[in-house]
């Protein structure tokens, strides 16, 4: 039989980083990072307006079975985002706002779900933000065992405990803690850089001269005509 752990201790990022990305927000940190560390679309935001980071505590479940989510909350410590993954693809409610305010009691800051959570009105009106696969009311038992902070993959992308996650309405984001800082600095570069650039396009300015792009487009071909020739081509 596989082995099945609950790991209570994890290495997490330092607070000034977990808030730098944060500002940065998930399409800066991932340009930032080099266009990487994205889950898949399909785990959405279910709420709209909420930022996070935060420190990964990971949970692998048995489909349909959220036993390992409650054995996790002991583990939390405050400024922690729960990631929970299954062992093959389930969309089953597994989460609602009873383990949500078992978690929010222990300081965690909301969850990414590679499953389903339901309770969704209430999971909003509490304002514990949640990005999941599914809303599903499919209810789930407590039966089957799991483990608590080993490395798991969510919608694609390898999740490591302590890893930092970010989420917004864009998506979700995972870096791992060595690249944090780093990240945060180029993110910052980022942001400001496209502070100037969102005044001159304010302004009228033009994508293709303030990137340089004409000679490019000419170079690939692509030519301007003021009506498309008779032959179409
Ligand atoms: O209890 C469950 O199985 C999931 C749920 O609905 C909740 O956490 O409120
Ligand atoms: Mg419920």
């Amino acid at each position: 039989m596989a082995a099945h752990y609950v790991v209570r201790s994890v290495d997490r990022a330092d607070t000034d980083t977990i808030t730098a990305l944060r500002r940065a927000g998930v399409a800066s940190a991932h340009e930032a990072a080099g266009r990487i560390g994205l889950l898949g679309p399909a785990v959405r935001a279910r709420q709209t307006g909420a930022v996070i980071a935060g420190s990964a505590i990971t949970v692998s479940c048995h489909p349909g079975d959220n036993l390992m989510i409650h054995a996790a909350v002991e583990v939390c410590r405050p400024g922690d985002v729960l990631v929970v993954t299954t062992t093959s693809p389930s969309t089953d409610g597994m989460f609602g706002d009873l383990l949500a305010t078992s978690l929010r009691a222990h300081g965690v800051i909301g969850l990414v779900s590679d499953a389903g959570v339901r309770d969704i009105a209430a999971l909003r009106e509490m304002g514990f933000p949640v990005w999941s696969r599914a809303v599903h009311a499919q209810g789930t038992v407590k039966a089957s065992p799991g483990s608590v902070n080993v490395p798991v993959v969510a919608a694609g992308q390898l999740v490591r405990p302590g890893d930092i996650v970010i989420a917004d309405d864009d998506g979700v984001l995972v870096l791992p803690v060595a690249a944090g800082r780093q990240v945060a600095r180029a993110a910052a570069e980022r942001l400001a850089n496209e502070a100037d650039k969102r005044a001159r396009l304010e302004s009228g300015a033009l994508g293709v001269d303030m990137y340089n792009l004409r000679p490019l487009l000419a170079e690939l071909g692509v030519e301007y005509v003021d009506r498309l020739p008779a032959d179409g081509a």
